[in-house]
């Protein structure tokens, strides 16, 4: 028998920044994530918080969960309360502390997001969000003097792009929907902001279809005078441009040299290094690449150099879960997973980056890797002749499991995000202890994720279980031609969207599934619509609808409007502190429920949000999913 604390006892080793000798990370050692430091080269990592509080899980953060500036002696960390994302910027001192608010008079009522820090300057950028109106802002800070200024505030984001070294020049996007931003240029002394690319909305016409550009990143080059960029607007995968900030408007496409990898992805993001080098990253079939570079203006070319991450191990076949480049040490501390592979913290030094220092040996303990699934590419053709990627987890064969395996399909939210081989993320220990257990586990990424071009992206937005629904139901139909796999013993998983595309194919397909578990998915898109965040609300009534202009859409798209239908058992999973899907959205669908006299289960965490992070509630969480589906099932 395979025990989940196996998987589990592999800790989380992510968001790594190498200062000097030292190593300062993220991870959950103690149970639930926490900041350390240790020796570079190795020592008992020390604790650096007090062990009452916990950190918010990166990848849901946006921005850094910290930053350390060593030469003022203080480290800046953002912290919520057990996941209710009301994140706050504190400080304490470089050897740990209990963690003081810094810039409380600014932010105190404002969800609070860390962009860009430069340690040179001790300047800091931060998005905040305000908690009872839907406006955003900006804010320019200075660590060593205090000194707090808000640059400017907006619906839609304001959110600083980048910025010029001496910081008197910022790049702020109003960002409308996936791909359609709006780029304003902020200088000291200015007159307000100037627009440089994109066509705001009160200047667009009702209806008005207006071109998408999908700016991902953006660095200030030419003295200042340009901007270097990636974006959609040549390559719908993505790709390097160059504005002239005295030609607003005018993007002008750069070629690329030096691509050393084949497959489908995007180009993600550039970013400066240092003096006339910059940093390229490639999502390929889900898998990271990182190549250092150079740019040529005079030719437009952004000349690649040989990969850092990518094609050589230990960075094969997996995704970064962060990485950090430190300009005085010229070293990149980075975190790095595959599908079998725990997250573990590495530095990449030495002139021609050969140089790989693994700093951690985390394992998934007493289980052989040869037992784990690497999943294998499951692609298919949808029914309208869109390619569909997916990933087949199946049991390993050492495991002796005979004759086709009871499927566990599950769907990753977002919708807009992408199932990657990442071990620091939720799913893949589950995708791992499902198959130890004897399931297979598909894993789509149907029409609306990430990591296959924007328009691939886009084709969810205002369709919320319209054609994504049915690229699952055509997936169960190409499924049941695969003898390994037994479609008639089928459950359904998926977090947050992932949940409520769960809920709507197992009330609108009843005929598919034998067993259904929600993580935090909406139920009612009205009420979802009416409970989140003010400042979600208008980029949700773009992409989804507006609760009254829209309500027979919305009524038509809500998984309860069919929930009398369903047939299976479900599980609802949900965080007490959740603002994205409140906890009264899964209490309204296990109350529906129960009044109809279904079959529903209702795990309920006090003290978690987004997600499910510490030891204690993990295991819980994920021995649940998996006798639920044993019981339902039967492997
Ligand atoms: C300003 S709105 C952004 C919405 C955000 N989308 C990011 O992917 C989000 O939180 N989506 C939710 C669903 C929504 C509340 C109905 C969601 O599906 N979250 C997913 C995906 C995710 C993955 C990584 C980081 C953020 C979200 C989830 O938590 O699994």
């Amino acid at each position: 028998m395979f025990r989940i604390e196996s998987l589990l006892s592999a800790r989380l080793f992510v968001s790594p920044q190498v200062v000097g000798e030292r190593l300062y990370f993220i991870s959950n050692l103690s149970g639930h994530l926490s900041l350390y430091a240790m020796n570079y080269g190795g020592s008992v990592p020390e604790p650096l918080l007090p062990p009452n509080l916990a950190l918010q899980n990166p990848h849901l953060l946006g921005g850094y969960p910290f930053y350390v500036f060593a030469d003022l002696n203080k480290i800046l960390v953002m912290l919520d309360n057990d996941g209710d994302e009301n994140y706050q910027p504190m400080v304490i001192p470089l050897e740990g502390g209990y963690p003081e608010p810094v810039f409380t008079e600014a932010l105190a009522n404002s969800r609070v997001h860390l962009v860009h820090c430069d340690p040179r300057t001790h300047q800091v950028y931060f998005s905040a969000e305000s908690r009872d109106s839907d406006l955003q802002t900006t804010y320019l800070a200075n660590l060593a003097t205090g000194e707090i200024e808000s640059i400017a505030a907006s619906l839609y984001g304001s959110y600083p792009l980048c910025y010029s070294d001496d910081h008197r020049r910022m790049i702020l996007v109003d960002s409308y929907t996936q791909g359609d931003h709006v780029l304003y240029l902020w200088e000291r002394g200015g007159n307000g902001l100037k627009l440089v690319y994109g066509k705001p909305m009160e200047q667009r016409q009702a209806g008005e279809d207006v071109p998408l550009n999908g700016i991902n990143s953006g660095v200030f080059v030419n003295q200042d005078s340009g901007l270097l960029v990636s974006c959609a607007v040549f390559d719908d995968r993505y790709g390097p441009a160059y504005l002239d900030l005295n030609q607003p408007g005018q993007l002008v496409e750069m070629k690329v040299e030096g691509i050393a990898h084949s497959g489908d992805g995007e180009m993600v993001g550039i970013q400066h290094l240092k003096d006339d080098r910059y940093l390229v990253e490639y999502n390929i079939d889900g898998c990271s690449w990182l190549y250092e570079a150079t740019v040529d203006f005079s030719s437009m070319t952004l000349r690649l150099q040989r990969p850092i991450v990518g094609n050589h191990p230990p960075f094969v076949d997996g995704m970064l879960a962060s990485y950090l480049y430190d300009e005085e040490s010229d070293r990149y501390a980075v975190s790095y997973s595959t599908a079998t592979s725990p997250t573990q913290l590495y530095t990449i030094e030495g002139a021609d980056r050969q140089t790989i220092v693994q700093h951690t040996r985390e394992r998934v303990l007493g289980i052989d890797a040869d037992l784990l699934s690497p999943g294998e590419d499951a692609s298919l053709i949808s029914f309208d002749g869109t390619r569909i990627s997916a990933r087949l987890y199946l049991p390993s064969p050492f495991l002796g499991y005979q004759g086709a395996r009871p499927l566990v399909y599950y769907i990753h939210g977002g919708p807009q995000s992408q199932e990657r081989p990442d071990f620091a993320w939720f799913s893949m220990p589950l995708i791992q202890f499902l198959t130890l257990n004897g399931f297979a586990v598909f894993v789509p990424n149907v029409r609306g994720s990430t990591g296959y071009g924007l328009s691939y992206t886009k084709q969810v937005d205002r369709d919320w279980g319209g054609k994504d629904r049915l690229d699952h139901v055509h997936a169960l139909k190409v499924l049941a031609k695969d003898p390994r796999v037994d479609v008639k013993r089928a459950g359904v998983v998926g977090r947050s969207y992932g949940g409520y595309m769960t809920l709507t194919l197992a009330a609108r397909h009843p005929e598919l599934w034998s067993a259904a578990v929600d993580m935090f998915g909406p139920f009612d898109l009205i009420t979802f619509l009416e409970r989140i965040p003010p400042t979600w609300k208008p980029y949700f009534k773009l992409v989804l609808g507006d609760p009254v202009e829209d309500r027979e859409f919305l009524v038509e798209r809500s998984p309860k409007t069919y929930m009398d239908q369903i047939a299976c058992p479900l599980l609802v999973i949900q965080g007490k502190n959740d603002p994205r899907v409140v906890e009264q959205e899964s209490r309204d669908l296990v109350e529906y429920l129960r009044g109809k006299g279904k079959s529903v289960e209702y795990l309920m965490f006090e003290n978690e949000g987004h997600d499910v992070l510490k030891y204690e509630n993990r295991v819980r969480c994920y021995n649940a999913i998996t006798d639920f589906f044993k019981r339902t099932l039967k492997p």
